[in-house]
């Protein structure tokens, strides 16, 4: 039996304002008020696992049990097919530079390796996000959510956060970096978790 959700305020695990304003968004409809770890000067757990449903369950344990409530982690991430799913779960840390995260740097490096494997068009890739709901006594439940795409260069757009500017999805002429939050709220990897994460956790 999936556990489920009954609170109206919800303890997001993350250090991304990007990721939080859609989760944010998303919840909004359902009348959840959300608050974030960064709000709470809750510690950033070291993300040491090698895939986005390990990573996703530090970050929502480690927040439960410091705050005593349950926690919703995103781990997500890029997978391109000619980089044989590369970034992945290495997504953020493509963007690390000495000065904090550069994700034009990333862009640019991304678009650099595709090239030398002389990648044929399209690109395929998919934007992949895993959410995991933890409660405080250690139980949790793992949701999905999955979007089909090419990465396309050069980049478009200047919404959204990350590796927006660079992927298209599947069906639409826009990038995300081009669709506004509602739209891309609508469609996106993390728009399609959420949805399995409010038929198994929500009433
Ligand atoms: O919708 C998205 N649009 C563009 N880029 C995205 C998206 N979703 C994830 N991404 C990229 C950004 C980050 O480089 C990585 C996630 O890494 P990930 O560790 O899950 O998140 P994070 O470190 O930014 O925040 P936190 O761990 O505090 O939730 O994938
Ligand atoms: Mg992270």
């Amino acid at each position: 039996m999936t556990r489920k959700f009954t609170g109206d305020r919800l303890l997001v695990a993350t250090h991304n304002r990007g990721k939080l304003e859609e989760i944010a968004q998303l919840f909004e409809a359902f009348g959840v008020e959300v608050i974030s770890a960064a709000d709470l000067n809750l510690p950033e757990p070291e993300e040491t696992e090698t895939t986005f449903v390990g990573n996703a369950r530090i970050k929502a344990h480690a927040a439960a049990k410091a705050a005593n409530m349950p926690a919703l982690a995103d781990d997500s991430g890029i997978t391109i097919d000619a980089l044989d799913g590369a970034p992945g779960v290495y997504t953020a840390d493509w963007a690390m530079t000495p000065t904090g995260r550069d994700f034009v740097k990333a862009m640019t490096d991304t678009w650099a390796k595709l090239e030398a494997v002389n990648a044929p068009c399209p690109r395929k890739a998919q934007f992949r996000c895993t959410l995991v709901l933890a409660w405080p006594d250690g139980h949790d439940e793992v949701f999905e959510g999955v979007m089909p795409g090419q990465v396309v260069w050069p980049m478009r757009g200047d919404q959204g956060h990350g590796y927006d500017p660079i992927f298209q999805p599947d069906g639409f002429d826009q990038t995300f970096g081009e669709m506004d939050r509602w739209e891309k709220n609508e469609i996106s990897h993390r728009a399609r978790a959420f949805r399995n994460l409010m038929h198994g956790c929500f009433k």
